[in-house]
């Protein structure tokens, strides 16, 4: 596949006034790649196909449809007739999911495709597929999991790092999960992300081993062992994220107040703050899972078909 070619740098909205971050922008900034082609283990899925027809009408990418072809055809049929017989759809019958998931996996590993997304086949399954030593996607670093989320009243994308894939990220693991979001956070136009490693207080506690962390991981990029970014930590979340709080707690800092990135010690923390944006703050979600040969889409039943999108729009800006 040829390389995707970039056009489009302009990831702001002017909303009364405030130049406002919108998860739209990326849909817009996606559709102005060119040649990206997305391949989707075990397609046969209403939710994911409306997903797939979606990106189709917005022109983002080609799709290699993977598994059940019957099914993805009635699917296609009934419900997306206008997009079901475009010349950007390819359906390639695989008997099971698992088989599925295998030949999208090596889709993406022969170059025929540059983003995965997962349809009816679970989390594990793709994943094991993804980390599989013969024909999978790995890199030789860490995968993780990061969501860009459009936050009402904030004037700039909080990117979350990581809530749904490292249970309990050692230091190691936590400097690799950075550089997958700082790469994630270049790819949609924030040229010098703020890294916020988060803790329950703003000083390091040695009994809390998330500010030790924190610690480590600003001196790692402070040496440069961290690149691309400026990491300040331990901070709280009020104080990563609110310069009244920081200026409260007189914390004088780069990132404090500012951060772009908030890197969560743990995937309970980083779950529950995923979670509690999408339902307590009605905030927008796009995510993927970075680190691999290619950007990888996690959809699950509870997203939305709008986040869907946004998720399939993050994952075609960050192919390489
Ligand atoms: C945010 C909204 C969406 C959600 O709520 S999602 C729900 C919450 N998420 C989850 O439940 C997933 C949590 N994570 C997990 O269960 C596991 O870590 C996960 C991803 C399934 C992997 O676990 P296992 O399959 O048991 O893997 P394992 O530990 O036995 O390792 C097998 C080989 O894979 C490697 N591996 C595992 N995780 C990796 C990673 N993140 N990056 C790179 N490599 C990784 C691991 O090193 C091992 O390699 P090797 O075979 O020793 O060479």
């Amino acid at each position: 596949m040829s390389a995707a070619k970039k056009l489009f740098t302009c990831t702001h909205f002017e909303v009364k006034g405030l130049r406002q971050m919108k998860l739209d922008s990326l849909i817009e900034k996606a559709t102005q790649y060119e040649g990206n082609v997305v391949a989707v283990a075990a397609a046969e899925d209403e939710e994911v196909l409306e997903a797939v027809a979606g990106a189709l009408k917005k022109n983002m990418a080609s799709f290699l449809l993977f598994g059940n072809s019957e099914k993805i055809t009635q699917i296609l049929n009934a419900n997306h007739a206008d997009v079901a017989s475009s010349d950007h759809l390819t359906i390639m019958h695989a008997e099971t999911a698992a088989l599925a998931a295998e030949m999208a996996v090596k889709s993406v590993k022969e170059k025929k495709a540059s983003v995965l997304m997962k349809g009816n086949v679970p989390t594990a399954v793709i994943l094991k597929a993804v980390l599989n030593k013969e024909y999978g996607l790995r890199t030789g670093s860490v995968l993780s999991h990061v969501a860009v989320f459009e936050v009402p009243n904030f004037d700039k994308f909080t990117i979350v790092t990581d809530a749904a894939m490292n249970i309990a990220p050692d230091l190691s693991q936590k400097a690799q999960i950075t550089a997958n979001a700082v790469g994630i956070a270049k790819s949609i136009g924030v040229e010098m992300p703020k890294v916020a490693p988060i803790a329950a207080v703003e000083v390091v506690n040695p009994n809390m081993q998330a500010t030790l962390d924190a610690a480590a991981l600003t001196q790692m990029n402070q040496r440069g062992q961290i690149k691309g970014c400026i990491v300040d930590g331990p901070l709280a979340l009020d104080n990563a994220v609110s310069i009244e709080a920081a200026e409260h707690k007189g914390i004088t800092s780069d990132v404090a107040g500012q951060a772009d990135i908030l890197l969560v010690p743990t995937i309970e923390v980083g779950n529950a703050l995923y979670k509690s944006l999408i339902y307590f703050a009605q905030a927008k979600v796009g995510a993927v899972i970075a680190g691999a040969k290619a950007p990888i889409v996690l959809t699950s039943r509870a997203d939305s078909a709008e986040s869907k999108l946004y998720s399939l729009a993050l994952a075609i800006c960050s192919a390489k």
